[in-house]
């Protein structure tokens, strides 16, 4: 029986497959993404996580090569075939974050009025400030630059940087994040910083992680997907994967006896 307390689906996958240049990375993968929550999609290097997550904001489209077939979803509206949420659009509603911090070479103010400007979503001045500094604000990071917003957002530190684009994807609005890696390029310090901010931003935006760390899928996700040549071996709470993995694959993974 269906849980009535479980979160509804802001996400979801259906026999979704990716071919590059005609060769399988992803086979048909069913994944349901809660709203509202941290879902953390681990596994071994090439499995296909990353690949997922492109699918998630169709970044895909931008590979030469890349083939997508199957559903995805959000809030029920589709992202590929016909009606298809244009993807300009999708791409404000569902934003993303990358491995390396990659801040433009542009003032601390700019980098997040970029977005907003670029969709004209608010009026320079007052409006703008306001959106700018609620948005570093929610990313942590405003206590640390108010002083020099027209620094360049190059000029901070890694941990910052990547905060600085966790402030730019929030700028636009989105209602999904996702986050390849976020943290691999941030020393421990940056990286507790960056977890906890993830930690708090849940309660606005449901947030999908990539991460080789398996320590930071329990730390910060509610949700796991556990993913292996291509396909999800094995989705569930966080803890109970953990703790209780019902795949063998899994059990091997998490027990370091591969990956
Ligand atoms: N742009 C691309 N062109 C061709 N093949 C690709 C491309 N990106 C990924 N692949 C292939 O698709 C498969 C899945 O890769 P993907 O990067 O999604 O895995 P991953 O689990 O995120 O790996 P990692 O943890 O190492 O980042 C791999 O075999 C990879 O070589």
């Amino acid at each position: 029986m269906p849980d009535p307390g479980a979160p509804a689906s802001k996400m979801t996958a259906r026999r979704l497959a990716v071919r590059y240049d005609g060769k399988l990375a992803l086979k048909t993968v069913d994944l349901d993404i809660p709203a509202g929550r941290v879902t953390a999609l681990i596994g071994p290097s090439g499995c296909g996580k990353s690949t997922f997550l492109r699918c998630l904001n169709r970044m895909n489209d931008t590979i030469v090569g890349a083939r997508v077939e199957g559903e995805v979803t959000l809030d029920g509206e589709p992202l590929y075939g016909p009606g298809a949420i244009d993807p300009v659009l999708l791409r404000s509603r569902v934003g993303m974050v990358f491995q390396k911090p990659n801040p433009f070479p542009k003032s601390i103010y700019d980098n997040v009025a970029f977005g907003p400007r670029l969709m004209r979503r608010v009026a320079e001045g007052e409006e703008m400030d306001a959106l700018v500094q609620s948005s570093l604000e929610q990313a942590g990071l405003w206590a640390e630059v108010k002083d020099r917003l027209d620094a360049k957002g190059t000029g901070l530190s890694g941990g910052q940087q990547q905060r600085l684009c966790i402030a730019r994807a929030i700028a636009v609005g989105p209602e999904v994040i996702l986050m390849d890696e976020p943290c691999s390029a941030l020393d421990p310090i940056a990286t507790a910083k960056v977890e906890e901010l993830i930690d708090s931003l849940r309660d606005r935006f449901t947030i999908v992680i990539v991460t080789h760390s398996m320590q930071q899928a329990a730390r910060v996700s509610q949700v796991t997907a556990f993913f292996h040549l291509g396909t999800i071996v094995e989705v569930g709470a966080t803890e109970q994967l953990f703790t209780a993995p019902v795949h063998e694959l899994t059990q091997g993974y998490i027990t370091g006896r591969f990956g």
